[in-house]
């Protein structure tokens, strides 16, 4: 069962087994209505489009209506495709992400503007997307890159926007997971530096559900997109030399920390699989504040905790936002033992049969939300 540090009701949640719709979180004991079941300071990993991130703050993703007036620290704008409001949020990302990720994301731009120099690739895709030719695909990526002649040619292929967003939320994850395997608690336990401030680690990452197979079978050219991405990063970070290390760490703690391994050994096939698999069925978008109709998606963000929250189209569970913060409060008074939910799009006041369609397009998955069920059950007499 998944912990939640960061629950102000700690242990008024837990996460059981559904018949239909896999885990979800149920409540332990009754919560009054506006209980805050959850509250999450940062995301395990995010992307902030292209589009947008010269108008957004890659700290506190403030956006301001496409005007830039409030991004008065852009020192890292067109290297690394970093902006912030001022120096706080830009020194608190630095303390959070270290100095090195500047450089990792500096480098992945470079992938982007190649990108850029060359035709736009139309070509249909490779496979059909089924469960063999996913198999199959990565097994041939594995088995080219024992060339490292290969790999170093890897390395100078270019990323469309899409790729190159994509492949900045694996990077920043996979930069996430190298500071939790590499840094350790020195021996008075001062530096805490694998928790991301409390919140998430990799294992709770891996352990969401991955919509790799549905996604690909749906639209197969995903997976020459995934296979891309890991190339790339396989390309440009596969040989030793990077430490990403973070920037609060003194001397004698990088000492303590004792880095055995070197950042090549995260840019695996199967942990690019998990954040690239992870992202569709798990990811929060990252909306222009206040939430109105015609807000802007500027991104999207993976909170793995909050993650084991299903789908209701009637929830009892609501998530605001504040910066990069997620909290979750309940909307109506809930009973021990009741499931919580959440509304994964706008979808609570449309017809039964629009709501399931939203949801399998947008989310790949038919609902069974106890509404739909009791809708379901009406409509069929
Ligand atoms: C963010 S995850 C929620 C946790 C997930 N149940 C698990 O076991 O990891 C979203 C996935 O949960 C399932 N799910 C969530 N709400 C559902 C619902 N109302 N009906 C059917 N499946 C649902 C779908 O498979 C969806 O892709």
């Amino acid at each position: 069962m998944i912990d939640t540090p960061s629950s102000p009701n700690n242990g008024a949640l837990e996460v059981r087994t559904t018949p239909y719709a896999g885990r979800s979180y149920f409540s332990t004991r009754s919560l009054p209505e506006n209980s805050c079941i959850l509250d999450i300071a940062t995301p395990y990993s995010y992307t902030i489009y292209k589009k947008f991130r010269s108008e957004v703050c890659s700290e506190c993703f403030k956006y301001d209506g496409g005007r830039r007036a409030f991004l008065t620290c852009r020192q890292y704008g067109e290297s690394a495709g970093l902006s912030f409001c001022d120096t706080g949020c830009r020194d608190s990302w630095l303390a959070n992400e270290g100095p090195t990720t500047i450089d990792l994301l500096t480098t992945l731009e470079g992938a982007r503007r190649k990108g850029k120099q060359k035709a736009t690739n139309d070509a249909p895709p490779s496979t059909k997307g089924t469960a063999e030719d996913i198999a199959k695909s990565w097994e041939e990526v594995r088995r080219k890159e024992q060339s490292g002649k290969e790999v170093r040619r890897w390395g100078q292929l270019g990323l469309d926007d899409f790729q190159a967003d994509m492949a900045r939320y694996v990077l920043l994850a996979l930069s996430h997971l190298f500071q939790e395997v590499t840094i350790k608690p020195s021996s008075d336990g001062h530096v805490d530096i694998g928790t991301l401030d409390g919140e998430a680690r990799w294992e709770h990452f891996t352990s969401l559900q991955t919509s790799e197979q549905i996604r690909v079978g749906r639209f197969p050219e995903l997976l020459d997109d995934h296979i891309k991405i890991y190339q790339v990063l396989r390309g440009l970070f596969g040989g030793p030399g990077w430490n990403v290390a973070r920037a609060t760490l003194t001397e004698e703690q990088e000492r303590d920390a004792k880095i055995k391994v070197c950042f090549s050994d995260v840019i695996t096939i199967e942990n690019v699989r998990i954040a690239l698999g992870v992202d569709a069925g798990n990811s929060f978008g990252i909306w222009e504040r206040p939430l109105m109709d015609n807000s802007e998606l500027l991104g999207f963000a993976v909170y793995p905790v909050p993650s084991f929250l299903n789908h209701n189209c009637s929830p009892n569970v609501q998530s605001s936002g504040d910066g990069r913060r997620l909290r979750f409060l309940t909307t109506k008074d809930v009973a021990a033992g009741d499931q919580l939910s959440i509304s994964y799009g706008h979808v609570e006041n449309l017809p039964l049969r629009e709501r399931q369609r939203e949801l399998l397009d947008g989310w790949f998955f038919e609902c069974v939300c106890t509404k739909c069920l009791a809708e379901g059950a009406t409509a069929k007499g």
